[in-house]
């Protein structure tokens, strides 16, 4: 019969011997290189021997792209691959933070940060089952998640991304794993790669950014992260425990240092404590152009940046571009002797664990069987669901006055104003990696989803109330009609950011969010719910604020918002991070010696179901 490695009932470590043993150097080097879809056509995979191809964020087949051209694409570029001498099937990947946010019409689940609030790791193994789903509707198996960084200053334009500046939180919403791969059966080996590849309705997971990334000094993304090896060890590290021991299959390397050594060059780290000391069985990949910035300038010396990260530890390398490059820099290093074959085999192997153990070999291409799963009412029940319990509920009634929420949805006076512009904008209550890197403003039918004033609308208009819309009214349009207000529902918020985009040293709510407060609040009993991707600057500002509302990042179900507010379910969530009253302060964190919050870590006041 046919060659052994193509054999399932082979043991996984002969199948890789037998694979291994029949590979070229060039073989072997392509399966290390992960290239941009965008250069992936099948002559190029089948050329190179590419094993793995990406969509970076944003990078789609075509704009609002149906699972079916998705699968269509997906499939081509394999068919190159298994045109190959030996016919290693390639592993697509593609970033999936909060669902499949790449893809038009997704479900777009609340970012980590909310996440976190929820405090339900069971709720969250779920949201990543039904991420697995959506992933695997478009053809595509391996995704870039879950983030498990530990943020620990929300001046990071990643934070929202951390499910906590709590380590300990960080480690029990490693459950997503579970639910992105599938849950390593009873008596089954734990510490090793574990995708179930039966069904084909999981994916391969990537736990990232290893390690350190939430804590660069002042929040500066990919910066240096300044700690004791104990401190590494007792705050970033422990997600690493959990995500090895639950089976993940990949890990990714931060772009940020340790101590000024890069990460993507860290030999102790990436080999010496994570493949060794903690046995970690799949494979390292870089992030993008992640060997480039091992120097500054970037790419300065390629030649040295592939030396120091493949003997770092890392085994595939996400270049995304210049792969012809990558290819003839590491064949050199190979041929004359820099980088042993020992650690190509490394490599080499652990790509090709996966590969067997998430049965790529056996199914190594898409159908449209799936397609139906993609944004699906269920999975959007469930992001709703997570919505209603990311939910913070930090002020509730001034001093002396009785609670403002749960709101009524019949109005006495008839009418209820709705102000502020993160009411009514899909695009920034989803925040960055929604349909492209950055994220999108406004509801310009670039996904499907529900926005918060969507979600009020429907919440109580059906009870006779009329809710007037204003996105930022003035101190005479509020005077003017205050008097027709029960009450008002004032949405204020951060715009989409991604990365450095993101970083910020200010944090305050952006304009004209304080105006529409002061304008709105001064006149009217007001609920202010906050959309952003952490905490912001509010106490200016809380002693004219009735009620205060953390939103953070809710995804495309906005009407999980109302549902609480008007008491369909009650308030639970708790802070996942420690909410600061200025920046002067930051860091701080949980723990702290000096710690003097405006609202502690682990905050959140209840509301029973009205
Ligand atoms: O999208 C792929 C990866 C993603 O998985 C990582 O979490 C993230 O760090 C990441 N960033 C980029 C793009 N980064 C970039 C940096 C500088 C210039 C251009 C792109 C790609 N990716």
């Amino acid at each position: 019969g046919g060659a052994r490695y193509k054999d399932p009932t082979r043991p996984l470590n002969a199948r890789i011997d037998d694979l291994l043993g029949r590979m070229t150097l060039a073989e072997k080097i392509g399966q290390m290189s992960q290239i941009e879809r965008e250069k992936a056509t099948p002559d190029v995979i089948n050329k190179y021997f590419i094993g793995s191809v990406l969509s970076g964020g944003g990078s789609v087949p075509a704009a609002n792209a149906p699972p079916e051209a998705w699968v269509k694409m997906v499939n081509d570029m394999q068919g190159g691959a298994l045109s190959t001498r030996l016919g290693i099937p390639m592993l697509y990947g593609i970033d999936a933070v909060h669902g499949h946010g790449s893809v038009y019409k997704a479900t777009i689940f609340p970012h980590n940060i909310g996440l976190g609030c929820t405090r339900d790791p069971e709720l969250v193994k779920r949201i990543g089952a039904a991420v697995a789903l959506e992933v695997r509707a478009t053809g595509i198996p391996y995704i870039f998640a879950p983030c498990v960084a530990v943020c620990r200053d929300p001046r990071w334009g990643r934070c929202y991304e951390s499910f906590s500046e709590h380590p300990e939180l960080v480690q029990n919403m490693t459950s997503i794993i579970s639910g992105f791969q599938g849950e390593i059966p009873a008596g089954g080996r734990k510490g090793v790669p574990f995708v179930a590849s039966g069904g084909r309705r999981n994916v391969a997971a990537c736990a990232k950014h290893y390690v350190g990334d939430g804590g660069t000094a002042g929040g500066i993304n990919a910066n240096d992260t300044v700690a004791t090896f104990h401190e590494l060890l007792s705050l970033h590290m422990p997600p690493y425990y959990n995500a090895v021991i639950r089976g993940v299959a990949t890990v990714m390397v931060s772009y940020s240092s340790f101590n000024g050594v890069k990460m993507h060059a860290n030999h102790f780290l990436v080999t010496d404590f994570l493949k060794k000391r903690l046995r970690f069985r799949g494979f390292v990949i870089s992030d993008y152009q992640g060997l480039d910035f091992i120097t500054t300038p970037e790419h300065a010396d390629y030649l040295l940046s592939i030396k120091l990260g493949i003997l770092a530890g890392i085994d595939m390398v996400m270049i995304p571009f210049n792969y012809t490059e990558f290819i003839d820099d590491l064949t050199l290093l190979v041929q004359n002797g820099t980088i042993p074959m020992s650690r190509i085999d490394d490599a080499v192997r652990r790509i090709l664990r996966v590969k067997f153990t998430m049965g790529l070999f056996e199914n190594p291409y898409a159908d449209t069987s799936l397609a139906g799963e993609l944004g699906k009412q269920e999975h959007r029940d469930l992001a709703r669901e997570a919505v209603r319990k990311s939910l913070v509920l930090l002020k509730n009634g001034k001093p002396g006055d009785k609670p403002l929420l749960p709101l009524p949805k019949k109005a006495y006076g008839g009418s209820i104003l709705v102000a502020g512009s993160h009411a009514d904008d899909l695009g920034s209550q989803c925040g960055g990696w929604t349909i492209t890197w950055q994220g999108f403003t406004g509801n310009n039918n670039l996904t499907a989803g529900t926005t918060i004033l969507d979600g009020i609308k429907r919440a109580i208009e059906p009870a006779g109330t009329d809710v007037v819309y204003a996105g930022n009214p003035d101190a005479d349009f509020v005077q003017r009609n205050k008097a027709r207000f029960d009450y008002a529902i004032v949405v204020v918020g951060e715009p989409p950011y991604a990365e450095t985009f993101g970083d910020n040293s200010n944090l305050t709510i952006p304009a004209p969010g304080p105006d529409v407060i002061r304008n709105v609040c001064g006149s009217i009993r007001c609920v202010v719910v906050i959309v952003s991707g952490r905490q912001l600057v509010v106490e200016p500002y809380l002693d004219a604020i009735d009620a205060l509302v953390a939103a953070w990042l809710p995804g495309t179900e906005g009407q999980g918002v109302a549902d609480v507010l008007f008491g369909d379910y009650g308030f639970t969530g708790k802070l996942s991070r420690t909410w600061f009253r200025s920046v002067e302060q930051l860091p701080m964190n949980v723990g702290d010696a000096h710690y003097d919050p405006l609202f502690p870590f682990g905050f959140g006041l209840e509301t029973q179901p009205s």
